[in-house]
């Protein structure tokens, strides 16, 4: 079992004790940091995305929106529709996770795997220093991300490593009944997905882990003012409508 042990100064160096071996995460997760093929942006030339003044820390902070909902919601589905509209890069909390699991020599592949299997939330110790590293290694000073904060964990996490680095904009919540999101993650997984956890075996325990620690953070973030709801259930252009609706009336 995996227990954060220390957090360094700024929260960039975090020591997890990972079984009998000590070890630091920052330092095996930045070696792997670049060229991430997580990372979606816009190629438009109308939508260049200013470069981010992030890596010197000195002007304006990178504008983050949190994207979250059920599991099959259509979270990167619309994501990829507004890295096309709007000036955002997409960090994908899961996908960052899968790439690591999936990295040769990664020290944390069979443990995510054992995660993700189980639906279970990965501590956040791996998965936020993962969205900060992909957030250097962009260049980029707007971010999508998608799937995070999952739980308190992830919560507690973001707000003692990244908060003060960022500025968050708002919580895109995509609200879509259960059995819609099953069908959609079944029909992924029958669609070739190879996602381990596209199965009716698996999706059971996402979501129960969306109704019992995923729920309260929406319902944490709406009672600060902090959620623009989207009905997720029409399709997905229909969606978009309503998720363009919000970006441009929130000066993007
Ligand atoms: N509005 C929609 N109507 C019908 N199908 C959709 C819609 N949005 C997405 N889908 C399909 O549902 C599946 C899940 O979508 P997507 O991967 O975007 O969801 P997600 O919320 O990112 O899922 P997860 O949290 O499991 O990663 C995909 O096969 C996608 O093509
Ligand atoms: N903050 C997160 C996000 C995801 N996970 C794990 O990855 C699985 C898949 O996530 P998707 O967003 O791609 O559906 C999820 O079920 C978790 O096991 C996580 O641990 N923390």
């Amino acid at each position: 079992m995996w227990r954060a042990l220390a957090q360094a100064a700024r929260g960039v160096t975090v020591s997890i004790d990972c079984g009998p071996r000590g070890f630091t995460l920052t330092q095996q997760l930045l070696r792997h940091s670049k060229g991430s093929r997580h990372i979606t942006t816009s190629t438009s030339s109308r939508n260049h995305q200013p470069p981010s003044k992030y890596g010197n820390m000195s002007v304006e902070k990178p504008k983050v929106v949190f994207v979250l909902g059920g599991p099959g919601a259509g979270k990167g589905t619309q994501c990829s529709k507004i890295v096309d509209r709007f000036q955002f890069t997409h960090l994908s909390a899961g996908d960052l996770l899968r790439e690591e699991r999936s990295r040769e020599g990664s020290e944390f592949g069979m443990l995510i795997e054992d995660y993700i299997r189980n639906g279970k939330i990965v501590p956040v110790e791996v998965t936020c220093s993962l969205l900060e590293n992909a957030m250097k290694a962009s260049g980029k000073s707007r971010f999508l991300i998608d799937g995070f904060p999952r739980n308190q964990d992830n919560l507690d996490g973001w707000n003692r490593q990244m908060s003060e680095k960022v500025d968050m904009q708002f919580v895109l919540f995509f609200d879509c009944g259960e059995d819609v999101c099953v069908q959609r993650c079944l029909g992924r997984g029958q669609s070739g997905s190879g996602r381990s956890d596209d199965n009716m075996e698996s999706l059971k325990k996402r979501i129960q882990t969306y109704n019992n620690d995923s729920l309260p953070i929406i319902k944490f973030f709406e009672a600060a003012g902090q959620v623009k709801r989207i009905d997720a259930s029409p399709d997905a252009d229909n969606v978009f409508g309503e998720v363009e609706r919000v970006f441009l009336a929130s000066g993007f």
